[in-house]
């Protein structure tokens, strides 16, 4: 039996729809406990599957982690008492690779397991690797682990080869406590990056150039653990201003920063689309039938996010005209496309590019969630479809939307978490 969401569409939605804390911020975060003993304290970490897995790997490395809030987190760090990854933690989530970085810097020695690649990409590793030697480690590759060490690690000068954000991560973690100064250039400016490297400053970390592409970061001896709050999630920010264009602007979405979703809320208007921010509330007016289709190519940050492309690609789908997207990170993020084909929609993918002509509407049918973002894509599909969509494989789902079911419900949604065989 596996996890399903049986959606009964064509609800009127309306209300508000609350943003949790990035996953893709609380994630970096919550590894950098690693980096220095003491005391850390998390608030607004989302309650996702992918933290409880991350939690698991902390625990496994001799850190201790408790939940002390709904969305709070106590983490115990008294030192590493293992100081190897195993692959059964980091193949669940490629995220898991980030725990290279800070145990470099707290014990000069990682080995950690190749995380392998996974539905959407292959998700290689190499320029975190040559960001670790750029600080004085030394990388063996064996029986699929990555083994680090250095005597002692030493700023450096390293440009990355593209601005990835993990390798962006991995490195900045490492070099907080190098000797001397580390200059990154190249690097990824996506808002994780920044909350990342906020949360590290408020622990005594000199970093300068944050939000650019070149950072300096000079090592400092001994951070200290602060408490420190979780950026809101931009992607499912983004996500449920999606579902509201799909409502005519019936859904408000609190909890969206107008900073974050600059190229996404540029194609929204330039589909007719008004997006009016008061504050972190987001409201959305522009009626369905007068959308007009866009070009969208995905590219790091401040480009339009690869994270929304599959959820921007349902609403197209119900489009008048042909729209395009083509995806520049990822060379498998378009699985969604054969699923929401089976639900009525008219796309077709060539290489790289998807050309969508719009269809009046989706019909229901049994679809399987392939990954996190294919798997929004296809509940906002089944809201919007007439009769009853059993979307499978949700395990993907809750690896990156808190309670997205109960959120949903709130504004009207007919969805309900069921078991089927498969
Ligand atoms: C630039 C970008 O949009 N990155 C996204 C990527 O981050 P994530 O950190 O997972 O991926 P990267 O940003 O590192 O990867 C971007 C690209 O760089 C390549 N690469 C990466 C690392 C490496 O060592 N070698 C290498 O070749 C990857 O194959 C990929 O084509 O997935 C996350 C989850 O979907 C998103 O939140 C990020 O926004
Ligand atoms: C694919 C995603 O995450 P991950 O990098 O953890 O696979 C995502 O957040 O859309």
């Amino acid at each position: 039996m596996i996890g399903a969401f049986k959606i009964k569409g064509g609800n009127a939605l309306s209300g508000t729809l609350e943003v949790s804390g990035a996953k893709n911020a609380a994630l970096p975060i919550i590894t950098a406990t690693i980096i220095e003993k003491g005391t850390h304290i998390l608030h607004n970490v989302p309650n996702l599957r992918d933290i409880g897995t991350l939690m698991k790997l902390l625990e496994s490395l001799g850190l201790k982690t408790e939940k002390i809030g709904r969305n709070s987190y106590k983490i115990i760090n008294d030192g590493l008492t293992n100081l190897e990854a195993e692959y059964d933690l980091v193949k669940k989530m490629r995220a898991s690779f980030l725990v290279m970085g800070p145990m470099l810097a707290h014990a000069k020695n990682a080995k950690v397991s190749l995380p392998g690649g996974c539905a959407i990409g292959s998700r290689p590793v190499d320029l975190h690797l040559k960001g670790f030697e750029g600080l004085g480690a030394t990388i063996e590759i064996t029986h699929g682990y990555v083994e680090a060490k250095a005597e002692k690690l030493v700023g450096g000068h390293i440009v990355l080869d593209f601005p990835s954000v993990g390798a962006t991560e991995n490195i900045i973690m490492a070099a907080v406590k190098a000797e001397g100064t580390t200059i990154l250039e190249n690097v990824a400016r996506e808002p994780e990056i920044d909350d990342l490297c906020n949360y590290l400053a408020a622990m005594g970390a000199k970093i300068e150039g944050i939000g650019t592409g070149k950072l300096t970061i000079v090592g400092v001896e001994k951070l200290t653990p602060v408490e420190y709050s979780i950026m809101p999630d931009r992607i499912e920010a983004g996500t449920y201003m999606v579902l509201s264009v799909l409502f005519d602007g019936k859904i408000k979405v609190k909890g969206a920063i107008q900073e974050h979703l600059g190229s996404f809320v540029a194609k929204l208007e330039e589909m007719g689309v008004k997006v009016k921010f008061d504050g972190d509330l987001a409201t959305i007016e522009g009626k369905m039938e007068d959308l007009k289709p866009v070009i969208i190519k995905t590219a790091p940050h401040p480009g339009f996010a690869t994270d929304l492309q599959a959820q921007f690609m349902t609403l197209l789908a119900l489009v008048p005209g042909t729209s395009e997207i083509k995806e520049t990170i990822f060379e498998n993020r378009f699985m969604q496309v054969p699923e929401l084909n089976r639900m009525g929609a008219n796309i077709h993918i060539d290489s790289h590019v998807s050309i969508i002509k719009g269809v009046e509407e989706f019909s229901s049918a049994e679809v399987m969630a392939s990954d996190l973002r294919a798997g929004a894509a296809l509940i906002m599909a089944a809201l919007k479809a007439k009769g009853e969509t059993i979307v499978t494989r949700i395990y993907h789902v809750d690896r990156g939307y808190e309670e997205i079911e109960k959120k949903l419900q709130k504004i009207g949604a007919d969805i309900e978490r069921i078991k089927v065989e498969m």
